[in-house]
């Protein structure tokens, strides 16, 4: 592979921002990918993946390449530089590049892929955690939350099918498989672009990864039922939840951030679904309202994120300790303020996108202990791992609500 100068200097500008202005990844990346209107899709997917790439390994690139942050540019084109001698990538000679020292990267690599917090660049206290939290299960799940995240499809069945989604899309040579145990979902054999697709634009699908498809799956909405979506963010599993409704009956969507249900709203359109009413929850008298009253009500809590890793490899640098112990308790007083709303014979359905036992089974069963649990009985959860499953990491428990209060 030959480096052209103006796809490397993006990289390096999308770095800055990340680390040093602590900007998101993604958004950084937006903002890029629009700075130059000749570059094709392989030139977008360099500077994409490279960029990924570096912020996933930070700790371990800049180990291998002596630099501490706040990282200057020159010590940006060090990082770069392991990259690429990693990649077996040639070095071009810019004056960026050099007197680089091939054979002691390689060989400082080796030396601290010994070290599980080096070799999967992690900060202290998140090896730490993890170790605390799943014992000998983090290593393999940490190595598994460090690959590259597969793109998959979700097929809204109120358009189109797997089958014609899947035709529809070979026509563009965008080849897609579909996965055993998944009915809705279409997996890309290569990265696209698929948002630029005519078949996107009319609603035939949705991005969504596998393993948070199966949370719509266990809620199992039937057309007619009234589902509160009660962290219901820009829409994803509403939209599910909706579609499995054939648009019968009545999906309440609901979350804090009001900018989030306006996206939600939009996509629902695309999506040509009818039966979602979204409601901002800016007091308690949100819920109040809706207290017993939804057959289902899905709480897809805020969480650490930890199972989507490979999705957002920032967030390995971003969260923080604190930040963990403040979202469990919001998940706690979410557990206990938004389950009423589930009527008496009715179901909850809660879910993470963290492998924690502390924000899943651990949350669960503290809630099942408590005063406004204990009318609930656990009826079954899935723990999602991604070193099993391939795809994100997920938890996803069904509650049942007893027939009588006592
Ligand atoms: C895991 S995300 C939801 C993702 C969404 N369900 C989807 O499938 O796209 C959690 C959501 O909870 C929302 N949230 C945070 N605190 C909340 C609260 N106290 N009540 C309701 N929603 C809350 C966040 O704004 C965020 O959108």
């Amino acid at each position: 592979m030959r480096l052209h100068r103006n796809l490397v200097f993006a990289t390096i500008d999308s770095l800055h921002l990340i680390f040093n202005e602590n900007k998101q990844a993604d958004k950084v990346l937006r903002n890029t990918l629009k700075r130059d209107k000749r570059w094709g899709a392989r030139d977008r997917g360099f500077i994409a993946e490279t960029t990924y790439d570096i912020v996933r390994w930070k700790r371990l690139y800049a180990e291998i390449a002596e630099v501490k942050e706040p990282f200057s540019r020159p010590n940006l084109f060090r990082l770069f530089t392991v990259w690429a001698t990693l990649n077996g990538i040639k070095i071009p000679d810019w004056p960026q590049f050099e007197d680089t020292p091939t054979r002691r990267i390689k060989g400082k690599f080796d030396e601290l892929s010994k070290i599980r917090k080096y070799r999967e660049s992690l900060p202290d206290w998140l090896d730490e955690l993890g170790v605390k939290e799943l014992g000998k299960k983090w290593d393999a799940e940490i190595g598994a939350l460090n690959q590259v995240a597969d793109v998959v499809l979700r097929v809204n069945p109120l358009k189109t099918n797997v089958v014609d989604l899947q035709a529809n899309l070979k026509e563009l040579e965008i080849e897609t498989e579909q996965i055993k145990g998944y009915p809705y979902a279409l997996k890309l054999k290569e990265r696209a672009n698929v948002f630029i697709t005519e078949a996107f634009k009319n609603g035939w699908f949705e991005v969504q990864d596998a393993s948070s498809q199966k949370v719509a799956a266990l809620l199992d909405p039937k057309p007619g039922m009234r589902i509160v979506d009660a962290c219901a963010g820009a829409g994803g599993k509403s939209l599910h939840i909706a579609s499995l409704m054939e648009n019968k009956g009545q999906v309440i969507s609901m979350d804090i951030y009001e900018n989030k249900l306006t996206e939600l709203k939009r996509r629902a359109r695309r999506n040509g679904i009818h039966n979602i009413e979204t409601r901002v929850i800016d007091s308690t008298k949100a819920i109040k309202k809706l207290l017993g009253k939804a057959d289902k009500v899905l709480i897809d809590a805020p969480c650490s994120g930890l199972g989507v890793l490979r999705r957002n490899p920032d967030a390995k640098w971003k969260l923080q300790p604190e930040f963990l112990d403040t979202i469990k308790e919001t998940q706690k007083e979410i557990l206990d303020n938004y389950s009423r709303m589930v009527k008496p014979g009715g179901q909850l359905v809660y879910a993470t996108c963290s492998i924690l036992p502390s924000e899943n089974e651990k949350q669960v069963k503290a809630f099942l202990a408590r005063e406004e649990g204990n009318k609930f009985t656990l009826t079954k959860d899935q723990k999602i791992l991604p070193s099993k499953s391939g795809f994100d990491g997920f938890y996803i428990a069904l509650l049942q609500k007893k027939e009588t209060e006592s």
